[in-house]
């Protein structure tokens, strides 16, 4: 897993690698340029195009005046605007901008937005101001923004959009750059995971600058962001003598008369994530369609949606509740019964967490190490509604260890909440996913690491990643437009077993 860092910690990460590898910050810029020109070649590898770096006069424009430089030597047509509009200047922004000279490249200044020439390149560099911004862009600021967004042209921003927070509360009314693709350093910036990034940023690539990854991984952060390794490193091989009774039984209460897929989908999910043995608690006219999907489920039938007084419980590692359920007051006792019965960590989902939502009273019979996995109407519903996204964050990280449960918030870039107050991103997945019975099947592929014996904080960050994995793979090897549920959950042994 790899540490996010706010803006103030970047910093200290710079001037850690500075001091320790007994460098000078400009050459960690030039390291920073070096990385971002590499990528942006990739991105961009016709030089035919013509490029204008807009830079600003501290270090972000610093980078602006180096990757000016890297890229011309590149082959690149380059013109170069600096935006005076203070009379500060950074020291490395200085020196850049003598290294800038002595290559006789050509460079325009303009103190105020009247000075500025047409713009005729077809790629923007945009290393106007970067994670130094202390305020909302204003003034000559603002307008120059303003009209490098109305010229419609590609613009690629340095280490962050001009203008955008690298973290804390986004307002609407914030102007920002609007770029096509940022490549940013080292690190993704917390605000890029989260979808109010989806107002200036397109795609985001995230380049390595050398900065000292000792330093960072030590550094006391809430916020990571999940790696295929840390997934890896978790995920158990199978033993050459284990049966289906190694492998713990799940049960699944889901389903209602109209919405038995939602049932399916997690019961199937469940079983292709490999718990040993799968029930699923449905509805009793919901038998038939089960034994013809999933002859390898079991069935407890759930008669006027009551489950029987004789279920045993005890036999179950793990357990599932939600998907489908509905919210009548049948579904009500369901969810109060399983409560009362179970005191192992379970899995609350959709309905489960509405019903959740409407009888607070219940919360406080959820066992300890349960896993919510409520979408941003489920959070909203069951934690209060939220003015911004970041306003979330800090809801989740306390009720985590309030409820001493992991809440997943699902999302582009989901983000799990630990009791221990860690807020865990995962980077995988695909807007492909987005369609109905994606959360079934997230709830399944957890619900069966949990009965598997995983750790409730284990299960919950290998369903997560592995669910966006098969998504992602399943879109781009097959060039799809959408993943269904139905063909995600076909893939989860192929993904588990790419990963172990
Ligand atoms: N580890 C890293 O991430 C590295 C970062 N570097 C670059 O350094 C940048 C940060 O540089 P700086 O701290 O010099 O800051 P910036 O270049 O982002 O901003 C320059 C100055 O503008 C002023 N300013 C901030 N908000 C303003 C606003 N709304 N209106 C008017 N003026 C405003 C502030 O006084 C700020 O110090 C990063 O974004 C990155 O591009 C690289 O040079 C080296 C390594
Ligand atoms: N744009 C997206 N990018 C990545 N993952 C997505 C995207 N849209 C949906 N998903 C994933 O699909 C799942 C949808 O869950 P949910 O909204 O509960 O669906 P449903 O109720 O239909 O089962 C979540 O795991 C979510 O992270
Ligand atoms: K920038």
């Amino acid at each position: 897993m790899l540490n996010l860092l706010t803006s103030d910690q970047s910093r200290q990460a710079d001037k850690y690698t500075i001091q320790h590898l007994s460098m000078q910050s400009i050459d960690l810029m030039e390291r920073a340029a070096l990385a971002f020109s590499e990528a942006f070649i990739k991105n961009y590898p016709d030089k035919m195009r013509s490029i204008a770096v807009y830079c600003g006069t501290g270090n972000n424009g610093g980078d602006g005046l180096a990757i000016a430089r890297l890229l011309y030597r590149a082959g690149y047509r380059v013109d170069v605007k600096i935006a005076r509009f203070s009379g500060k200047s950074s020291s490395d922004f200085d020196g850049n901008l003598a290294r800038l000279m002595s290559q006789g490249i050509i460079f325009d200044e303009f103190r105020k937005i009247a000075d500025l020439r047409e713009e005729q390149a077809s790629i923007i560099i945009d290393a106007l101001l970067g994670t130094g911004l202390n305020k909302p862009l204003d003034g000559e600021w603002l307008t120059l923004v303003e009209w490098l967004n109305s010229l419609g042209r590609t613009v690629v921003s340095v280490d962050i959009p001009t203008g955008f927070k690298a973290e804390g509360p986004i307002s609407k009314h914030d102007v920002t750059v609007k770029s096509e693709l940022t490549i940013s350093f080292q690190r993704p910036k917390i605000n890029f995971l989260l979808p109010d990034s989806a107002l200036c940023i397109k795609r985001f690539e995230v380049v390595d600058i050398g900065l000292d990854e000792g330093f960072i991984q030590a550094l006391s952060t809430p916020y990571a962001i999940l790696t295929d390794s840390s997934i890896t490193r978790r995920l158990k091989k199978r033993k050459p003598f284990s049966h289906k009774g190694t492998f713990g039984h799940a049960l699944i209460v889901a389903g209602g008369i109209q919405t038995m897929g939602a049932a399916l989908l997690c019961a199937e999910a469940c079983l292709n994530t490999g718990t040993g043995l799968t029930t699923a608690s449905i509805p009793s006219e919901g038998l038939t369609a089960l034994n013809i999907r999933i002859p390898e489920a079991m069935a407890s039938l759930r008669y006027k949606n009551v489950i029987p007084a004789d279920l045993a419980w005890e036999k179950y590692n793990a357990i599932a509740i939600g998907p489908g359920l509905g919210v009548s007051d049948e579904s009500k006792l369901v969810l109060k019964q399983t409560l009362n019965s179970f005191r192992k960590p379970i899995v609350f989902d959709a309905d489960a967490i509405n019903l959740l939502a409407s009888n607070p009273d219940l919360v406080n019979l959820v066992p300890k190490l349960s896993v919510l996995t409520p979408h941003v109407k489920e959070f909203d519903r069951l934690f209060g509604e939220h003015s911004n996204w970041w306003e979330r964050l800090e809801t989740g990280m306390n009720k985590a260890k309030e409820l001493d449960c992991i809440i997943i918030l699902k999302n582009r870039y989901s983000i799990l909440f630990t009791p221990e107050g860690k807020c865990v991103f995962n980077p995988t997945g695909t807007p492909a996913m987005s369609s109905g019975g994606m959360g079934d099947v997230l709830t399944g592929m957890i619900t069966s690491f949990l009965a598997q014996g995983y750790k409730p904080e284990d299960a919950a960050y290998l369903a997560v990643f592995i669910h966006g994995k098969a998504g992602q793979e399943l879109s781009s090897q097959n060039r799809a437009y959408v993943v269904t549920a139905g063909s995600l959950l076909k893939d989860i042994p192929q993904a588990i077993g790419k990963m172990i």
